[in-house]
């Protein structure tokens, strides 16, 4: 193969039509056991994935401005970061300012307290010219003591041919640099896209705020490292039913959010036991309405119900506990106008606080909210409407069975199936 494969230029040519944003398109990528680990006990290097995966890596590679990983994997895997692994050509120094054959991208890497070896391969390859100059993202330490020592280890990094980025000083939350922060920074240096190597600290940053990474990579090994190996995230017990599928031969394919944001999907399926078969109003996006490349709408974010004339509280609460086949709900009135009548129905299916957030409606409906979020709700004349996170997406499964059912049909599969909803899969919780 000469050129990256194409299912990737797919995923990754789509960053060059973002406009204007502040940050780089983010890319993470890890390889994986089947219980989720990256690496062995003490954070022993693993070689998890295959001929054709580490390929596939070193091309991703290529299409990238920079690559980033944390200071763990710079100590513990010594990495070089570059495309050694494709086919042999001639390099093009010119073109490239480094004698590699292809294009590299910038190695960054997380390390606040600039623990980064002058002797790491990263600096070698620079100064044998076949590599870029790394960029070492650090933030000045806040206690005075720490600061001559903190400026020598900079000077040894920049005479070896490091250029150290270095963010406001802290203190951080949990000692770890804002990957906000350090997105912008990237930003402004020129960087539009950023592929993420890991390791584990730094896959959990960029897994909580989402919104950070624009693709996730992930090779999955067929093998178990057991529970001294290092994860990024689920212990092996949380994935108990995942694995019992995998051992048994059964695929799983998990929608999750793109269910509740797709036409038809459970978000609709709630406004229309909102809406009910009397009243008359209509649905709306309620955020972030998506379009495909031939511009037609596939969904948004949460939905919201516009009434022509306001119904009463009392009528929606009844109307919502038969949709859901409920016999309670939880209701938090408006401390400004409890009895205030319901023209409008923000809806989110499972956990809606964050995507409420700066929306005005008479009602928030969705299956769960923090506390806080409740009274501000409430203490802003907003109805709260909790009903349980998975009572607001279970209702859905008959619907989304006969729709499975159908669209296998029309795809004319010559094996025979049956779509079975589950009868053991139920709510964690009972009232007792
Ligand atoms: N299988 C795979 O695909 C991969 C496996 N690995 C494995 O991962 C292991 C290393 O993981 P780990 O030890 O967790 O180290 P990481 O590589 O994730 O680095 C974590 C360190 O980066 C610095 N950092 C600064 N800001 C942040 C931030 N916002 N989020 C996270 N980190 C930040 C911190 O150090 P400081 O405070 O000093 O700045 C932190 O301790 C190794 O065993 C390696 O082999 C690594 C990559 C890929
Ligand atoms: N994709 C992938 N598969 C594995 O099995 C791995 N162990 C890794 N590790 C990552 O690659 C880095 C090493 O890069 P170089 O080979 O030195 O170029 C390592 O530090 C991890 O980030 N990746």
């Amino acid at each position: 193969m000469t050129a990256p494969p194409e299912f990737l230029t797919k995923l990754l040519d789509r960053y060059n039509e973002s406009g204007s944003q502040s940050r780089p398109n983010v890319t993470l990528t890890f390889a994986q056991s089947l219980d989720a680990k990256i690496a062995g006990k003490g954070g022993k290097q693993l070689i998890l994935s295959g001929k054709e995966s580490m390929i596939m890596t070193h091309w991703m590679r290529t299409m990238h401005d920079g690559i980033l990983v944390g200071i763990g994997t710079a100590l513990n895997d010594d990495p070089q970061l570059n495309t050694r692994l494709l086919p042999p050509r001639e390099p093009n120094p010119s073109l490239n300012g480094h004698n590699n054959p292809y294009h590299l991208p910038r190695p960054i890497i997380l390390d606040m307290a600039l623990r980064l070896s002058p002797q790491c391969k990263l600096l070698k390859n620079y100064s044998d010219g076949r590599g870029r100059r790394p960029w070492v993202v650090c933030a000045e330490p806040t206690a005075d003591d720490d600061k001559v020592d903190w400026l020598a280890r900079r000077k040894a990094l920049e005479g070896a041919g490091a250029r150290t980025v270095v963010l406001a000083p802290g203190p951080y939350a949990d000692g770890l640099i804002p990957i906000s922060d350090v997105l912008e920074s990237l930003h402004a240096l020129g960087i539009r896209s950023l592929m993420v190597e890991g390791g584990a600290q730094v896959i959990r940053s960029f897994f909580q705020g989402a919104k950070f990474v624009n693709t996730v990579i992930v090779t999955v090994a067929p093998t178990f490292v057991g529970e001294d190996g290092v994860s990024y995230n689920a212990s092996l017990a949380e994935m108990a039913s995942l694995l019992r599928c995998a051992a048994s031969g059964i695929s799983v394919f998990c929608p999750h959010t793109a269910l509740d944001c797709t036409w038809g999907g459970i978000n609709d399926w709630l406004a229309e036991g909102v809406l009910g078969t009397n009243d008359v109003g209509f649905v709306s996006p309620l955020e972030g309405e998506k379009f495909s490349r031939n511009g037609e709408s596939e969904g948004a974010l949460g939905r919201m119900v516009t009434f022509r004339t306001p119904i009463p509280m009392d009528v929606l609460e009844k109307r919502i506990k038969e949709h859901l086949k409920l016999p309670q709900i939880q209701v938090g009135y408006s401390a400004v106008e409890p009895s205030k009548p319901v023209k409008t129905v923000a809806i989110c299916a499972g956990s809606g606080g964050s995507v409420f957030k700066g929306k005005t409606a008479d009602v928030y409906f969705t299956g769960e909210m923090q506390h806080h979020e409740v009274l501000a709700a409430v203490a802003a004349d907003t109805h709260v409407i909790l009903c349980g996170h998975t009572n607001t997406e279970r209702g859905y499964l008959p619907t989304l069975a006969t729709k499975l059912d159908s669209q296998l049909r029309t795809a004319a599969f010559s094996e025979t199936f049956d779509v079975v909803i589950s009868e053991t899969d139920k709510h964690p919780l009972q009232f007792v």
